[in-house]
């Protein structure tokens, strides 16, 4: 091909961050590590990509159908990570699995799905996320979902609603009614895409009782503040969905301590899209955005899966969607100013130089020019470049 008449494209789904966003990201992501280490949270770095094999024990197959696969040199199946909770279940049965518990680990990373690209959802993306592991206690959920709730209050967001949920709800009265698992995975699924003419769809055609089918399908109308709790609880029954409205009202009791009750609501229709969930389950919304921006749960069989009981919480915060949200509504994050501008006059870039170091010594942000400038072109050069003071060595 000519080389004049080739346009150099970027894979579908991934994006290039110039300085403005890659500095907007770098603030968010500062202050959410720095958040994260206050709540006695550690980082981990683990490989980009895993074994196809490795993955496959924690993630469950609806997050396998979005991987991206290649193969090694010796035709192994890798697959880019498509989220850090597995790879962390593999590091805590593994590497960590005589550290004493509770295990409290955050990351910052770039986690790939393969699925349709739009304004905040790429197929590469960024996530600051937890995952609190060896703790079944509601108090651990607890302490996950206020540090969720802090996250995006310190990524400058202020206008939020989490919406707690209990996946055991759901599955009570699916057990219950003896619903076949083709059928259980699909209602799930209209659940979680909120398709509620689907639901109906597939409900009709199930063969349950009248009873049972309404209540499923008001399941996605289920909720708000504590009074539904107790609505929800004279709906159903069974131990296992009345289990569940308790542990979310202990949960819910606990976040009362942290000061975020206001942040705080349930809705029994949010299951998530990952199959591995246990327990209770979390989503973050905000007006103007319509997919989560944060999201998390109890999943307690995966570690187990990797070879040790191991119950385990957390959640992950969409960089991406954070940042949009806060452009769609009006809102800066405080990014550091360029301080200084240092241009010179012939013969006296050494006195350039060594001005510069002083600047940045003092923590202040200093470009130096590389060739020397008019007094005139330093200005311009100053503005141009967006940096509000000049110091000109002349
Ligand atoms: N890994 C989940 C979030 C999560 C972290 N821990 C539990 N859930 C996600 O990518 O949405």
């Amino acid at each position: 091909m000519n080389r004049d008449q080739y346009v150099p494209q970027i894979p579908y789904g991934t994006r290039d961050l110039l300085p403005r966003e890659a500095k907007q990201k770098r603030t968010v992501e500062n202050s959410l590590a720095d958040l994260f280490t206050k709540w006695g949270y550690e980082e981990v770095i683990t490989p980009t990509f895993e074994y196809l094999q490795t993955l496959s024990i924690g993630a469950g197959d609806e997050m396998l159908q979005h991987v991206f696969k290649f193969f090694d040199k010796n035709n192994r199946i890798l697959v880019l990570r498509p989220d850090m909770t597995t790879p962390l279940a593999r590091v805590a049965a593994t590497r960590l699995k005589e550290t004493p518990p509770p295990v409290r680990l955050f990351y910052l990373t770039n986690v790939f799905r393969h699925e349709l690209a739009q304004a905040g959802r790429q197929c590469e993306f960024y996530q600051a996320g937890v995952e609190l592991l060896g703790a079944s206690d509601p108090a651990a959920d607890a302490e996950v979902v206020a540090l969720a709730v802090n996250a995006m209050l310190e990524s400058g967001l202020a206008n939020f609603q989490i919406s707690l949920g209990q996946v055991e709800f759901i599955n009570g009265i699916m057990a219950e009614s003896g619903l076949e698992a083709e059928y259980r995975h699909k209602v799930k699924h209209c659940m979680v895409t909120r398709d509620l003419v689907g639901l109906g769809e597939i409900l009709s055609q199930c063969g349950l009782s009248t009873g049972t089918q309404k209540l499923l399908q008001r399941i996605p109308l289920l909720h708000g503040r504590n009074d539904m709790l107790d609505q929800a609880y004279h709906l159903v029954q069974n131990d296992l969905s009345r289990q569940a409205l308790d542990n979310l009202a202990d949960i819910r009791r606990l976040l009362t301590g942290y000061g975020v009750d206001q942040y705080v609501n349930f809705d029994l229709g949010i299951i998530r899209d990952l199959d591995y969930y246990t327990g209770m389950v979390f989503e973050a919304y905000t007006p103007g955005l319509g997919f989560p921006l944060c999201g998390g749960g109890r999943y307690d069989k995966m570690v187990a899966a990797f070879g040790i009981e191991c119950p385990a919480t957390g959640f992950a915060l969409g960089i991406e969607r954070v940042l949009l949200a806060l452009e769609r509504q009006g809102i800066n994050i405080n990014i550091k100013a360029k301080d200084v501008y240092i241009a010179w006059k012939q013969g006296l870039l050494s006195k350039a130089i060594a001005t510069a170091q002083e600047q940045r010594g003092l923590g202040r942000i200093a470009e130096l020019a590389l060739g020397p400038q008019t007094r005139d072109q330093a200005e311009v050069a100053q503005r141009e470049r967006g940096y509000r003071e000049l110091i000109y060595i002349e």
